[in-house]
């Protein structure tokens, strides 16, 4: 991507995060981070459990209220902007796709009703075969079967369901998409395929990410730029080629501490081919 011609479109400044402010279990979620997000690229949120990754994407799509800082999108200040207009603002231009496709969809809901979630909000259908027609093309876009929009999401597979997620928040024609850990609770087979299916609908619609991930190969493999974060900081902001290249040593120490969680997290709970897997990331560790 051509950075020199690119546009800003969203500006992270000093941000903080804290809860529990001024009672003795405070937590510093974010504590004063900043970076930039171009127009049509993808930027990877890494880090370990707890490091702050999706409390930043709920700070930027404002679920939260920031304890500090700036964020701008789209060239306007956020915290400038009153409840009615955020509102209006990011249920448009931008729209977040949850790490749990199990829990993220309304189990009691059709899935056409799901996907015209946003539509309805916005009123964007001019009529109701007007709306089952964009919910039709909806699912077709991101893969599924336009056959199925009766049915209930309980009658879909994970990576289904997530492409269900996908084409509800693609409803609104967003222009900048929060994607927090979008694969991490898919069979390893299905997670390339949702990447793959972001991919192309990043090139066929402009689209801009924020790629919240665990796993470092995928958020490689779709990103344009990286940034680790640690213990609600920022530590290190590079092209995905330079990171693996040549992380600086905090990022090492971040990636060993993150395979060695893994490998418990694996030991704990099971896993069918551990060895495969533990070798696997051991060899990723080595190449660093
Ligand atoms: N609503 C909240 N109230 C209090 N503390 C919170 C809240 N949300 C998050 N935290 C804390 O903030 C820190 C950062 O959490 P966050 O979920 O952002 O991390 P993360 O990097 O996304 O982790 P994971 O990869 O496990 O999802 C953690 O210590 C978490 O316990």
């Amino acid at each position: 991507m051509d950075y020199s011609k690119a546009r800003k479109i969203l500006e992270v400044s000093h941000l903080k995060q804290y809860f529990n402010v001024g009672k003795p279990n405070e937590v510093h979620a974010v504590d004063d981070i900043s970076f930039d997000v171009y127009e049509g690229e993808t930027f990877g949120l890494v880090g370990e459990s707890g490091s702050g990754k999706t409390t930043t994407g709920r700070a930027i799509i404002h679920l939260y209220e920031p304890t500090d800082g700036e964020i701008t999108f789209d060239g306007q200040d956020v915290s400038k902007l009153n409840t009615k207009e955020k509102q209006q603002h990011f249920r448009r231009e931008m729209q977040m796709i949850f790490q749990d496709p199990y829990a993220s969809l309304n189990p009691r809901m059709k899935v056409k009703d799901i996907v015209a979630e946003g539509i309805d909000i916005n009123h964007l259908a001019t009529s109701k075969e007007d709306r089952a027609k964009q919910v039709e093309d909806l699912l077709e876009t991101v893969g599924l079967n336009k056959d199925h929009s009766s049915r209930y999401p309980h009658e879909f597979s994970g990576g289904q369901r997530q492409r269900i997620g996908i084409a509800r928040a693609l409803a609104v024609q967003p222009q900048f998409i929060i994607a927090d850990e979008p694969i991490s609770a898919l069979d390893v087979s299905i997670q390339a395929q949702v990447v793959n299916l972001l991919k192309k609908l990043q090139r066929e619609k402009n689209l801009t990410y924020l790629f919240i991930a665990h796993d470092l190969s995928m958020v490689k493999y779709i990103s344009d730029r990286i940034g680790v974060m640690h213990y609600g900081r920022m530590l290190e902001i590079a092209s995905s080629d330079e990171i693996y290249a040549h992380p600086c040593m905090t990022t090492q120490l971040v990636y060993y501490l993150l395979c060695q969680c893994l490998i418990q997290i694996m030991n704990e709970h099971g896993c069918k081919k551990p060895m495969m897997l533990v070798k696997n990331l051991m060899v990723r560790k080595e190449n660093l």
